[in-house]
């Protein structure tokens, strides 16, 4: 993860994505991004569910633009950051914008590319993704160094985890994937979701699963919703508070997966410029 060393360094980009909706993927980046940002990580939170997003409404903000304001020329990524909790930056996507979920590819690479151009000093992004498998959730996954994908205690969601996971390995090139299970009701249940899912990845493809940690079903969560506060901030004793710092500080160790995987990497631009520059002096001091 970014060390904190100035705006040159290059963040780390976590994607958050589930196959199912409703599963607690948004609670999910919102918390896990707060954590980052209250352990002394300057975090952004990046929204590209376009067609419900609620990044901006779960945390109370109003955005003046958005990134379907982005698309449609009207302003520069840059204009559409916000301020949240405790420093944490936030790009909203559009909600309700039927439209803005059906971006084209070159979009979504677009947007990736953009957010290399981005003078905004920052240790990590968080990227909160759609439901489903579209084509823009897999790109994001695919930019990113390292993909969360959140489960919960429900058939459904174990087989849409397991069909989101396929194509991001059999078609984007992903090797290692972090399981978070959510909304249980004790930790032998997050580790048996897990165990669930890597017997059929294990057999039928070729990627690491982890095991990242549960969250609990937490009461205290619904009411930091409501409150429209992060509940690692609103309630920061409450068990899922507890377990989301705990998830947040083993994020931080990851190490990226040595090379890049395509030519959709978020910030890779900025990490090719720096290598091209550190060349160049060398060679002028040659
Ligand atoms: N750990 C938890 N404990 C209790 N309730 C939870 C927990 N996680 C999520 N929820 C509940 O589930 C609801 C859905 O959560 P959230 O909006 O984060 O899911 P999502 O996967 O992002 O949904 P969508 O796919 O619609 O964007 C929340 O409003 C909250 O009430």
């Amino acid at each position: 993860m970014g060390a904190g060393d100035g705006a040159s360094a290059v963040p780390t980009v976590i994607a958050v994505a589930s196959g199912k909706g409703g599963v607690g993927k948004t609670s999910v980046s919102i918390n896990l991004a707060a954590s980052l940002v209250n352990a002394g990580q300057r975090t952004l939170l990046l929204d590209t569910d376009m067609g419900l997003a609620n990044v901006d409404v779960m945390l109370g903000l109003a955005p003046r633009f958005t990134l379907a304001d982005v698309f449609a020329g009207r302003c520069e990524l840059q204009d559409t950051i916000l301020q949240g909790p405790n420093g944490l930056l936030i790009v909203p996507a559009a909600s309700g914008k039927r439209h803005m979920t059906e971006l084209l590819p070159q979009q979504h690479v677009g947007l990736v590319h953009a957010f290399s151009q981005l003078e905004v000093p920052l240790d990590v992004m968080v990227v909160d993704n759609a439901a489903g498998i579209a084509d823009g959730v897999l790109t994001f996954c695919q930019a990113a160094q390292d993909v969360v994908v959140v489960v919960c205690d429900e058939p459904a969601s174990v087989t849409d985890a397991y069909a989101l996971i396929k194509v991001l390995s059999r078609e984007r090139g992903v090797t290692r994937v972090q399981v978070l299970a959510n909304q249980v009701q004790n930790p032998i249940e997050g580790r048996q979701l897990f165990e669930k899912l890597e017997r059929v990845t294990s057999r039928f493809l070729d990627v690491t699963l982890n095991y990242l940690g549960a969250i609990p079903r937490d009461e205290w969560l619904r009411r930091a919703i409501q409150r429209q506060e992060a509940v690692v901030d609103a309630f920061p004793s409450s068990p899922s508070a507890l377990a989301f710092r705990d998830i947040a500080r083993r994020a931080r160790q990851w190490q990226s997966p040595p090379g890049a995987r395509g030519h959709v990497e978020f910030f890779l631009e900025r990490l090719v410029a720096r290598a091209t520059a550190a060349t160049s002096a060398r060679s002028a001091a040659a």
